[in-house]
């Protein structure tokens, strides 16, 4: 059983804290990964979700895609609320070319499933991913992941982008 103050209350998964305490007990223990990939994804015009539909709609639209996407995560993934409609996933191990099959997965998965929105509307997702070092920080993770997902929304969204960095 996880704490309480390591769960997000609205959609029952790890909320800010828990993800950064996954990612500590990962980073400190993990023997074999020697990259992890981190997954930062954010519903697309959500603003547009909660005024068309009201605020109690919208937050059911959180509660089922949290609850989809626990259901398809591995047990060694860490998935989390990161704040207001952004998530993230922290797959341990994980490559460049699995991370694009688990983002598109998530992606599609998303954009088929019926929210059950009067009338309906299609939810979808833009997603940023970075491919990093065991030793790498979280934080320059997110940045990285951020950047990306940026680029995803500027790309016309509902969709997952990931560019190799210039040193
Ligand atoms: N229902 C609900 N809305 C939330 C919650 N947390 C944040 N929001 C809303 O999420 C919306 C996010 O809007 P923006 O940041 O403008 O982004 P967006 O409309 O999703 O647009 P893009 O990200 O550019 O595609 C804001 O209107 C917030 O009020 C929540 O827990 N429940």
């Amino acid at each position: 059983m996880k704490q309480s103050s390591q769960l997000d209350q609205l959609t029952e998964v790890l909320n800010r804290r828990g993800v950064l305490n996954f990612f500590s007990r990962y980073q400190q223990q993990d023997k074999y990964s020697k990259i992890y990939s981190l997954l930062l994804f954010d519903v697309d015009h959500f603003k547009q979700i909660n005024d068309q539909y009201g605020h109690s709609d919208g937050d059911r639209v959180l509660q089922q895609l949290a609850k989809n996407l626990k259901s398809m995560i591995r047990n060694q993934d860490g998935f989390g609320r990161w704040g207001g409609e952004e998530f993230i996933l922290l797959c341990p191990g994980t490559n460049l070319e699995q991370a694009l099959k688990v983002a598109e997965k998530i992606r599609l998965m998303i954009s088929e499933h019926n929210f059950e929105l009067e009338p309906s509307k299609q939810v979808t997702v833009s997603i940023g991913i970075s491919i990093n070092k065991l030793s790498t920080p979280i934080e320059v993770a997110i940045e990285r992941a951020d950047k990306n997902l940026y680029a995803a929304k500027a790309n016309g969204r509902n969709r997952v982008h990931y560019e190799v960095e210039k040193h």
